[in-house]
């Protein structure tokens, strides 16, 4: 599948200690599943989680979802053995907590090998390096982590996220720059299924990926505002359409809905019929 198409429509957390969520997933629709040793695992959970992460992977079941791993922090006391557990797990990609700076990516690789590397983003100074960071070679994905940076920021959580908005502006630049995959922060309130549509729409609108998780509640919402809607696809294809015609009569600008079509806007057009040719592809 083209990277660039596959869906990160819905990324749903499960806690790495907790049996019945790890066998639950397999039957949810989620496009990939973070499973988690960091805040999601107690402490004293921390050393059983490994194994009974490690199991679970290796008796599969999961699919096509992308299977992340995400460790603890290399600066506390479980990250360096979870890096090396998660470098000989069945899993997709590692994905690290808090990351800073490319130097931090850098420490992880000599752990894990040519694992894919994704990075949780979610402290100012991250923010401020999210270039550099999105721009490390092994790094394949971006992750909004919206708790850790409103306590960082000491911000409030209000429906419109406008305290948030420069830090998610600030990693969708650097995600697109260096076309990495960018998902967003989780929305806690998980039984409010009309709260989370307007925050995913919101992601949508800014150009993200798809949304973190962590109910399998969620998984629906998510799932419908990260895919192109009839009408977006409808259009992609007249619009295709239109251009060819315009292109073949030696002209470079079309007209679809009272709306010119370049070919930039075909591109565009291009890269929705293939997400959508891709969710098809998962779901079929
Ligand atoms: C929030 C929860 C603690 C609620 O759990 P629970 O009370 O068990 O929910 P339900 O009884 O409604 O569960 C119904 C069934 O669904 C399964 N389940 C629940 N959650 C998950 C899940 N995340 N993945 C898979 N399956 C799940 C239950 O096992 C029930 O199954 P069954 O009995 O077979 O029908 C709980 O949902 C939970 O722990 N969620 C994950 C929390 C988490 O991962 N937090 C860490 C990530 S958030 C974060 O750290 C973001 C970032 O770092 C930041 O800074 O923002
Ligand atoms: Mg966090």
């Amino acid at each position: 599948m083209d990277q660039r198409a596959r869906p990160y429509r819905s990324v749903l957390y499960i806690p790495g200690s907790k049996e019945r969520a790890l066998e639950k997933a397999k039957t949810l629709p989620v496009d990939a599943v973070i499973f988690d040793l960091e805040d999601a695992v107690a402490v004293d959970e921390k050393e059983n989680a490994r194994g009974i992460l490690k199991d679970a992977l290796a008796n599969g079941g999961y699919g096509s979802r992308m299977r992340i791993v995400r460790i603890n922090g290399l600066d506390t006391q479980w990250g360096e053995a979870d890096a090396k557990a998660a470098a000989s797990m069945d899993c997709d990609a590692v994905l690290l907590p808090k990351v800073e700076s490319a130097a931090q990516v850098d420490a992880l690789a000599a752990l894990v090998g040519n694992k894919p590397i994704w990075a949780m983003m979610e402290t100012p100074r991250g923010m401020l390096n999210a270039a550099e960071i999105a721009a490390h070679p092994q790094l394949t994905g971006f992750v909004m982590g919206t708790n850790d940076l409103a306590k960082e920021l000491q911000c409030r959580f209000r429906a419109d996220r406008l305290p948030m908005l420069t830090s998610l502006s600030l990693c969708l630049l650097a995600a697109k720059a260096e076309g990495i995959v960018i998902v967003d922060g989780v929305y806690n309130a998980f039984k409010d299924a009309e709260g989370l549509k307007v925050e995913c729409d919101q992601g949508r609108d800014m150009g993200m990926d798809g949304k973190t998780l962590i109910h399998p509640a969620q998984v629906e919402v998510a799932n419908a505002a990260f895919a192109p809607t009839e009408a977006e696809i409808d259009l992609a294809r007249r619009q295709i359409a239109a251009f060819e015609e315009t292109e073949a009569k030696g002209e470079g600008v079309a007209v679809v809905d009272g709306k010119i079509v370049e070919n930039l806007h075909v591109v565009t057009a291009k890269e929705i019929l293939a997400k959508a040719d891709a969710i098809a592809a998962l779901e079929g």
